[in-house]
C-alpha cells in the first residue's frame, strides 16, 4: 500500500493526537489513522462527501475534454455507443425480473383465494424469467467483447500523448516531485490492463446505469409492495439489515480513511537490516572478507529470539492484531437485526394462520427484494466515490500533460548564419547567481566571466564548488536566480532552446548509457547522418570505444543493459543460459534491481568512453553542414578513464577542435589547464581566480599553490 495517493488535499500529521489515533500492533508496529469525522459514522457518508462532489464539479471541464479526445479516436464513438446501449438494456432487467416476481405473488394471492392457478399466466411469467436471465448473460457477454478494442484504442492514444508529455519535460519541471507525483497518479508505472480513462468511461456508464437500475427497481418495487400485508413494515425491516450490514462492511474495509504505519523498535529494524545486507549481492565481498557473517548471525538469533513472533511484515501484524479483537457491538447487533422479518412473519402467522402461505411468499419477495434494491443503492453510492476518484484522475492526466516547463522557450533563431558556429560561441556570465530547486543554499554566487570565441576554458576548483552547475547553466538546463548569460552577446532566455542545443555538445559527469541499442548515434538523434555507420564508428574511435565494441556480439546495435527481462520457472539445475544469456536464479540475484545477468558487463572507464563517444557523434559532422556545433562542454570527462586514455582524449580533442570553444571542468591540474586560454578557478560557489597558467601561476594564489604542491609530489 505504500506510495498509494489519495487525490485529498492537505497535509497528515501522525503527530496531531487530536485528529489522529495511535495504535500500537504488537511491539513492532504503530499504526496511525486519521480520525473519521462523526459524519461518516452515517451509513454511505464515507464515501458521500461535499470535498469529494466539489471534485467532481472542478473535474468537469477536463472530463469533457477527455469525452472529445475519445471521440477523435477512430470509431470509438460507435463502439461507444453500443456499448451504452447494451448496458441502458441491462439496467432494466433487475426491474423487469422484479416485476415478474410480483406476478408470481399475485398469482399465488389468487390461487389461495379461488384455488385455481391460471396456468397460461404461470408459463409465461416463468418463461419471461428465464428469458431474462438469459438476455443478461448474452448481454454481458457483448458488452465485454465490445469493451476490449475500446479500451484497447483508449489505451494506446492516452499511452502515446503521456510518452510525449514525460519525455518533452525539461530537467527542474521533471525534478519537482509534485509533478512526479501527478505522473505516477495519473500514469501508474505498472502496466495496468486498464487505463484510468476507461475507468472513468465505465465508472460513468455504470453509474448512469445504476441510476436507471435505481429509479426502476423503486417504481416497480412501489407497485409490488404497495398491496401486500405488512408490506413496508418488512421491506423496513429488509432495508435496516442491509444498511446495518452495509456499514459494518464499510468499516472493515481497512484503505478507505487516511492511514500511515511505521516501527520505532530497534531490533526489528537491525533484523530488517541485517536480511537485507545478506540478500543483497553488493555487500557479499565486504561480509566474506570482512569475516561478519558469525556475528551478522548471532545478532540475527539475538533479534529473532527478542522479537518473537513480532517479527514479521506489517500487513502481517495487522491481521493478526485484528482477528485478536473481539467482535464490535454494532456486529452484534447486525446479528439480532438480521431475524427481526422473520419475528414479524411469525408473529403475523400466530395471529392470521390463514395467511401463512401468501405471507410467506411475500416475506420471500420482499427480503429479495429489498436486498437487491439496496445492492443497487450502494453500488450507486459507491460508484459515486468511485467517480470522484476517477474524474479527479482524469484532471491529473490532462494537468500533467499540459503542465508548462519551467524553463520557457525563446523566439530567436540561432545561430543566424550556420557558418558562424564553424568560428566557435562566446559565452559571458553576468553577476548570475543560481540555487536549485529543492535548496536552499547557493550552488554559484555572482560569478561573472567572459569565455571568447574558440577558447579552451578549463574550470577547476573543489568538489561542490560549482563547477558543474556552470556547465548545465550555460545548457539552459536551468536559468539563473539572478543575473544574465550571454552567447554570442545575445541573452540566452531570448534564443530558441532547440536551437541553442544543436550548436552545443555535452558530456555530463554523471552521464548515462541509455538501457537502449545505438548509445552513440543517439548523440545526434533524429537526423539521417544519426544511421550512418562510418560516422558512428569514428565517434566512437575518438571516444576510445571502438575496439571493446566491436568485441561486442552485436557490436553497435548492443543493447547495454536489456530493457526486457525473461520470464522462467522450474528450470533444472544444468541450465544456466536461455536465450544465449545468464540465468538468473531467485530472489536474491534479483535483489535491490542489481544488474543481473542482463546487463552486458562493462567497466565504468568503458561506459564513459560510450557516453564520451556520444558526445562526438554531434560534432563529427563535416564543417559545412547546417548542423555542426560550436561548443564543447565536457564535465570531468577522464574521471574514469586510464592515464593513457585520458592522454589519447585530450589529444583527440585538440585535433577535432579546430575553431570550436570548449570548456572543461576539472579537478585535475596538467597538461589541460596548462593548454587553457582562460582557467576559472572557483571555491565556494564563486570565482576567486581566473586566467592563463602562467598569469595564475605568477598571481601565486591558489592556484599556483596547488599545482607546486603536485609538481613537488612528481619530483
Ligand atoms: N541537483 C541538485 N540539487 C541540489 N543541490 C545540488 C544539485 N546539484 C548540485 N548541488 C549542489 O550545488 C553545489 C555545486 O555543485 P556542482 O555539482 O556544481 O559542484 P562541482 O564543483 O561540479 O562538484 P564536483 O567536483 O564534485 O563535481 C554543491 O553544493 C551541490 O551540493
Amino acid at each position: 500500500m505504500r506510495g498509494t495517493y489519495s487525490n485529498r488535499k492537505g497535509k497528515f500529521d501522525p503527530s496531531d493526537e487530536r485528529n489522529v489515533k495511535h495504535t500500537k500492533i504488537g511491539q513492532v508496529w504503530e499504526l496511525y489513522e486519521e480520525r473519521q469525522p462523526e459524519l461518516s459514522k452515517i451509513p454511505f457518508s464515507t464515501r458521500l462527501n461535499l470535498e469529494q462532489y466539489i471534485g467532481i464539479y472542478e473535474s468537469l471541464p477536463y472530463v469533457w475534454q477527455m469525452l472529445k479526445d475519445v471521440g477523435s479516436i477512430r470509431a470509438c464513438w460507435v463502439y461507444l455507443g453500443l456499448y451504452l446501449a447494451l448496458h441502458g438494456f441491462l439496467s432494466l432487467i433487475p426491474a423487469i425480473r422484479l416485476w415478474y416476481s410480483g406476478q408470481l405473488l399475485s398469482i399465488v394471492g389468487s390461487a389461495i383465494e379461488k384455488r385455481t392457478v391460471d396456468k397460461q399466466l404461470l408459463f409465461k411469467v416463468a418463461a419471461s424469467r428465464v428469458a431474462c436471465s438469459l438476455g443478461e448473460v448474452i448481454l454481458q457477454h457483448f458488452s465485454r467483447v465490445i469493451s476490449r478494442p475500446l479500451n484497447t484504442r483508449i489505451k494506446q492514444y492516452y499511452n502515446i500523448h503521456m510518452f510525449g508529455a514525460l519525455a518533452r519535460l525539461d530537467v527542474p519541471t521533471y525534478n519537482d516531485p509534485s509533478i512526479q507525483r501527478q505522473h505516477e497518479q495519473a500514469f501508474p508505472s505498472t502496466d495496468l490492463p486498464q487505463s484510468v480513462v476507461w475507468k472513468t468511461v465505465v465508472g460513468s456508464v455504470n453509474l448512469g446505469s445504476t441510476v436507471v437500475m435505481l429509479i426502476s427497481q423503486l417504481t416497480v418495487m412501489f407497485r409490488v409492495l404497495k398491496d401486500q400485508h405488512d408490506g413496508p413494515l418488512l421491506a423496513f425491516l429488509s432495508l435496516l439489515n442491509s444498511v446495518m450490514s452495509w456499514n459494518y462492511y464499510s468499516q472493515s474495509l481497512f484503505g478507505l480513511g487516511v492511514w500511515a504505519a511505521t516501527t520505532r523498535n530497534a531490533d526489528f529494524i537491525k533484523l530488517s537490516g541485517l536480511r537485507k545486507a545478506i540478500g543483497h549481492p553488493a555487500h557479499r565481498k565486504e561480509i566474506v572478507t570482512g569475516n561478519m557473517w558469525e556475528y551478522m548471525h548471532s545478532e540475527y538469533r539475538r533479534c529473532v529470539t527478542t522479537l518473537g513472533e513480532d517479527t514479521g511484515e506489517f500487513s502481517n501484524a495487522l491481521n493478526s492484531f485484528r482477528q485478536r479483537r473481539f467482535p464490535s457491538v454494532v456486529a452484534l447487533i447486525r446479528q439480532s437485526v438480521q431475524q427481526l422479518p422473520q419475528i414479524v412473519f411469525t408473529l403475523r402467522a400466530v395471529s392470521y394462520p390463514s395467511s401463512i402461505p401468501l405471507s410467506l411468499a411475500s416475506l420471500n419477495l420482499i427480503t429479495s427484494t429489498t436486498s437487491s434494491f439496496t445492492n443497487t443503492l450502494f453500488r450507486l453510492v459507491y460508484e459515486t466515490g468511485s467517480i470522484s476518484d476517477n474524474f479527479a484522475s482524469i484532471r491529473k492526466m490532462y494537468e500533467v500533460m499540459q503542465v508548462e516547463n519551467r524553463i520557457r522557450d525563446g523566439t530567436v533563431g540561432y545561430p543566424e548564419n550556420s557558418k558562424e558556429l564553424q568560428m566557435g560561441v562566446s559565452i559571458e556570465f553576468r553577476n548570475v547567481s543560481f540555487k536549485y530547486p529543492e535548496s536552499n543554499a547557493y550552488a554559484l554566487r555572482n560569478v561573472s566571466f567572459k569565455i571568447v570565441k574558440g577558447q579552451l576554458c578549463v574550470i577547476l576548483g573543489q568538489n561542490g564548488s560549482g563547477k558543474s552547475t556552470i556547465l548545465k547553466l550555460i545548457a539552459r538546463l536551468y536559468d539563473p536566480l539572478e543575473g544574465q548569460i550571454l552567447i554570442d552577446d545575445r541573452d540566452i532566455k531570448t534564443l530558441k532552446l532547440a536551437d541553442i542545443r544543436q550548436a552545443m555538445a555535452v558530456l555530463y559527469q554523471d552521464y548515462t548509457c541509455f538501457p537502449l541499442s545505438k548509445n552513440i548515434a543517439l548523440g545526434d538523434p533524429g537526423h539521417s547522418s544519426s544511421n550512418d555507420l562510418s560516422r558512428i564508428t569514428k565517434a566512437a574511435e575518438f571516444g576510445g570505444a571502438s575496439e571493446f565494441i566491436e568485441r561486442l556480439e552485436d557490436g553497435y546495435e548492443t543493447y547495454l543493459e536489456r530493457p526486457v527481462r525473461d520470464y522462467y520457472s522450474g528450470l533444472p539445475e544444468g541450465t544456466t543460459s536461455l536465450f544465449g544469456r545468464a540465468v538468473s536464479f531467485g530472489g536474491v540475484r534479483g535483489a535491490g534491481g542489481m544488474k543481473g545477468s542482463d546487463s552486458v558487463g562493462l567497466s565504468g572507464g568503458q561506459m564513459q568512453r560510450i557516453a564520451l563517444s556520444r558526445t562526438f557523434m554531434r560534432s563529427l559532422v563535416s564543417e559545412d553542414s547546417e548542423l555542426s556545433v560550436g561548443l564543447l562542454l565536457f564535465d570531468e570527462p577522464s574521471a574514469s578513464l586510464d592515464p593513457t586514455a585520458e592522454h589519447d582524449l585530450f589529444e583527440r580533442l585538440r585535433h577535432l577542435r579546430g575553431q570550436k570553444t570548449m570548456i572543461f571542468s576539472s579537478h585535475r591540474f596538467g597538461n589541460l589547464t596548462r593548454n587553457a586560454d582562460l582557467i576559472l578557478y572557483m571555491h565556494d560557489s564563486a570565482i576567486v581566480e581566473e586566467g592563463s597558467h602562467e598569469a595564475l601561476i605568477r598571481a601565486g594564489g591558489e592556484y599556483a599553490r596547488i599545482w607546486n604542491l603536485q609538481a613537488q609530489a612528481f619530483l
